[in-house]
């Protein structure tokens, strides 16, 4: 039976798709079974794979606990632990979510393969619940089977096409020039010799603005001095609507019978971003409206309408295929998956640069020799600049946004030896696999070199795969890595950075792993 992919699938049915899908510790018995090679193997059954013991119900939930909460958004270093005690490949459950935890590239290639036509995730229930809740409807995020797929066709065309993509260059740097100018202002209202007070708050409205200007073709204002209150009101919102879900995430799901304030609270935060997702649809439907009215009055070029050259929105609300409710669904999941995830990223960046000037510098002549117009950096310039790549790729791999990725399998598969049967959750180690010397040459170190692909050594595929893979694989990766090239690249063309924190940053799960202290970084203008 295909796991719920019904178009209706409800969340009882999604609750218990984790109790008997996630993992099925049944007595398998030694299996023969075809590997990727299509040998027979004597596979072994899924019992005798090592593991940490939980306890029933909550699984390893009880070590976050017992170690005064520690763990509670560090599941990623837990994972960690278990895996240097047990190995690459071991079975756990934490909470709500039983799993088999897979560090070998070989073994992450091969559940790609048998992800099935619809790749799951695996739910995340408060999303779900809220969903259901609120009677909403699932985006791309969140949704599965055909829903999915159709949102995901439309969407893809206009997102990950390198042709779309490539056109997002201008407002893109738009949007950078004025987080220059922003900084520059703040540099002197903080008066605390270049350092800004709070960049994480600058760098959500910088990513907030970015994603918001490819979606709309319009600003939002999240830079203006003060930020548009809409803005402010939906950054702050993705903010803590995913600082709560990681919690949320690993309780066993009470919050579907029992409405305490705490899920409330939860609730109240989707709220705020569908408004707003919705506000703005509206906006944008009579926005078109009135553009077709003076079309007919012969005010418009005919080739507007052709669909290779109409923008995002225009574009989705013009297919006729998804409702309203489905597109607000679809939008606010791209604004919020946007956020936090670009921003991280560019904060591990800025935190490398200013802690390693010889990279700093190797980059500022990069771009010194590559730029040709300090407020614009075009995709063609972006092209040569390997060495960029190479350090927001580093900066990926020590600062991971997602601690790994996650697959329920469609078919049985053979992992390390191991018969992993259909509709087990396998998760990756991405955090784990980013330190582990099989894989990286000095891996502690900062390389930006290793990337560069004249380098003689090469990663070996499924070893690193920031984005996820396969269908499913993250929509937003094209606009995410134009966005934060084009920002580093600036940045480090005005300002010599100086990272302020003494200690190393260690990274807290909110869904997405986040830098748990301030990042303090100072800008100090180069005058070049
Ligand atoms: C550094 C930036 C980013 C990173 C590292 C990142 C990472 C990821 C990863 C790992 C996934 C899961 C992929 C998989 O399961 O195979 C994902 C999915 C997703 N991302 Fe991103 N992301 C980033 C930026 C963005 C941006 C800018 C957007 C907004 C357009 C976005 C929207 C999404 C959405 C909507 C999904 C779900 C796609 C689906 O399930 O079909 N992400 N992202």
């Amino acid at each position: 039976m295909a796991c719920n992919h019904s178009r209706h699938a409800s969340i009882a049915n999604q609750s218990s798709l984790i109790a008997r899908a996630t993992l099925r510790f049944v007595a398998t018995t030694a299996n023969q079974i075809d590997d990727q090679n299509n040998k027979n193997v004597n596979a072994k059954p899924l019992t005798d794979m090592p593991g940490p013991k939980g306890l029933p119900f909550i699984g390893n939930l009880w070590t976050i606990l017992k170690n005064n909460r520690y763990y509670q958004n560090r599941s990623h270093e837990l994972l960690s632990i278990y895996h240097a005690k047990y190995g690459p490949i071991y079975k756990c459950r934490l909470g709500s979510i039983a799993f088999v935890y897979i560090t070998k590239p070989e073994d992450i290639a091969k559940v790609f393969k048998v992800e099935g036509k619809y790749p799951n995730r695996g739910p995340i229930l408060p999303f779900l619940i809220y969903r259901e809740q609120r009677k909403k409807p699932k985006g791309i995020l969140v949704g599965i089977s055909e829903d999915w797929r159709l949102s995901r066709s439309i969407m893809d065309k206009k997102l990950l096409k390198l042709k779309d993509v490539k056109a997002y260059d201008n407002r893109l740097n738009e949007v950078t020039t004025d987080f220059i100018h922003y900084i520059k202002r703040r540099r002197i209202e903080d008066n605390l010799n270049g350092e800004i007070i709070n960049l994480k708050e600058c760098l959500y409205k910088w990513s907030f603005e970015s994603i918001n200007t490819v979606i709309y073709n319009k600003r939002l204002g999240a830079l203006n001095d003060p930020p548009i209150p809409l803005a402010k009101k939906f950054y702050t919102a993705v903010f803590e609507m995913l600082d709560r879900t990681g919690l949320l995430r690993l309780v066993p799901p009470y919050y579907k019978y029992i409405q305490t304030k705490y899920w409330k609270e939860y609730c109240g935060f989707w709220d705020t971003l569908f408004e707003i997702g919705e506000e703005l649809i509206v906006e944008e439907r009579a926005r078109l409206q009135k553009l077709a009215d003076s079309d007919h009055a012969g005010q418009i070029p005919q080739d507007s309408h052709r669909s290779e050259n109409m923008e995002f929105l225009p574009y989705v609300l013009s297919r006729g295929e998804l409702t309203d409710e489905q597109i607000t669904a679809n939008i606010i999941e791209l604004m919020a998956g946007g956020v936090d995830t670009s921003a991280n990223t560019i904060t591990s960046a800025l935190y490398i640069l200013g802690k390693n000037p010889d990279i700093q510098e190797n980059l500022y002549q990069e771009v010194k020799s590559v730029i040709k117009d300090r407020e614009c950096l075009d995709w063609d310039s972006l092209q040569k600049m390997s060495y960029l790549r190479g350090v927001l790729k580093e900066s990926q791999r020590i600062y991971p946004v997602v601690q790994g990725l996650s697959r329920i399998i469609a078919k049985d598969v053979v992992l390390s030896g191991y018969h992993v049967p259909a509709k087990t959750m396998i998760i990756t180690g991405s955090y784990a696999m980013a330190f582990d010397k099989s894989l990286y040459d000095e891996p502690d170190k900062v390389k930006p070199e290793r990337w560069i692909r004249s380098s003689e050594q090469k990663q070996p595929p499924f070893s690193f795969l920031p984005f996820g893979f396969g269908t499913r694989m993250c929509i937003g990766r094209r606009i995410a890595e134009l966005e934060m090239q084009i920002l580093l690249a600036r940045l480090v063309y005005e300002f010599r950075l100086d990272t302020l924190n003494t200690e190393k940053i260690k990274l807290i799960n909110r869904i997405v792993l986040s830098p748990e202290q301030a990042i303090r970084i100072a800008f100090h203008p180069r005058n070049s």
